[in-house]
């Protein structure tokens, strides 16, 4: 098993100390524009491996022969957010830096599968999809891991229970239109619901929402741990074949009466990508957050379209 991370930066890095500490994958290679910096943090992590004890090689570069033969390839490269931008004011940019990357890679591993990180994540895991001319199971982006992460995180501390017991389920965009499901939140199996009042429910719905912005505000720029450590549980759902139900932005294609578009919804992951959408059931407001959502997705791409085709 081979797993390509490209963007050696705060996420990508992450992404494959990740990967390495669970010594599931022979080689992982990280690549960059940046001379050096790949080579760097490769080399570091690889002087690591005796102390955590693995056996995963690990390659930094900045040339595309090296990820050759790929099976998995994990997309962070682009710009993070400073303080007062949203994620769709990197638009533009980032678009133009997911295809550039995405046309490389997949020249060298046409049957990988691809999981995009790089924000505003839905429509670029859309621009990766159209890039690379793979099937939609084969693309999918990280969002739905992160943001329930948070919303269980949120959960679990207002509790004052174990992260391990609580469980969450959160769909649409990643954006400040995501829908959280409450009603679908459970600790050990009993819904929130009957837990929490229903303003703390509101708090905890609220601060996972704007999860993202809470650190760029504090930080400068975005946050890398629980999106690289989301992203390398999504990295092991594939390689071992574990048919985990997860939130990812999958391909919609009719899907929650959704067409063409990659939006959050719960899948089954395994060794062939996204294997089957879950579609649970939904309540009338729940499904119009979740179009309201896809709208603004939606919207991403339209805008994407117009920005390039004035740019020509
Ligand atoms: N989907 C999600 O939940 C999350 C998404 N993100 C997004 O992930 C992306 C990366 O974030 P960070 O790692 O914090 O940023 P960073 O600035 O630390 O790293 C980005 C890296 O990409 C590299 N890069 C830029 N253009 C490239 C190219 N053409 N080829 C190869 N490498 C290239 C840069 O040199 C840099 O090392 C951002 O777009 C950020 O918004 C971040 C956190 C969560
Ligand atoms: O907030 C950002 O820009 C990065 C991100 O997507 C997240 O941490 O959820």
């Amino acid at each position: 098993m081979k797993v390509t991370i490209i963007g050696a930066g705060n996420v990508g890095a992450t992404v494959a100390e990740c990967v390495a500490r669970k010594d599931m994958v022979d080689e992982i290679v990280l690549v960059d524009i940046v001379e050096g910096l790949p080579q760097g943090k490769a080399l570091d992590m690889q002087e690591a491996a005796p102390i955590h004890g693995y056996d995963t090689r690990i390659i930094g570069t900045n040339d595309y022969r090296d990820t050759e033969g790929s099976d998995i390839c994990v997309i962070t490269a682009g710009s993070p957010r400073k303080p007062g931008m949203s994620r769709d004011d990197l638009l533009a940019t980032n678009a133009r830096i997911v295809r550039s990357v995405t046309e490389q890679f997949v020249k060298g591993s046409p049957n990988a599968i691809l999981i995009v990180v790089s924000n505003p994540l839905d429509v670029m895991t859309y621009v990766a999809y159209k890039t690379s001319g793979f099937p939609s199971h084969r693309v999918m982006g990280m969002a739905g891991v992160l943001d329930t992460a948070r919303f269980r995180t949120f959960i679990a501390l207002e509790l004052g229970v174990s992260v391990r017991d609580v469980q969450a389920l959160l769909m649409g965009g990643h954006g400040d239109s995501m829908v959280p499901l409450p009603r679908y939140a459970t600790v050990s199996g009993v819904p929130i619901t009957q837990l929490l009042p229903k303003e703390k429910i509101e708090a905890i719905v609220e601060r996972t929402k704007f999860g993202g912005g809470e650190i760029v505000k504090l930080m400068g720029t975005s946050a890398w741990y629980a999106p690289g450590a989301a992203a390398a549980e999504m990295v092991e759902a594939i390689v071992k074949d574990s048919k985990r139900v997860l939130p990812c932005a999958a391909y919609v294609n009719g899907e929650y009466g959704l067409k063409d578009l990659f939006i959050g919804v719960p899948v089954r992951l395994g060794r062939n990508g996204v294997e089957e959408i879950i579609e649970v059931e939904l309540n009338e407001e729940e499904r119009k957050l979740l179009e309201a959502s896809a709208q603004h997705v939606r919207k991403g791409i339209e805008d994407l379209e117009r920005i390039e085709a004035t740019a020509g």
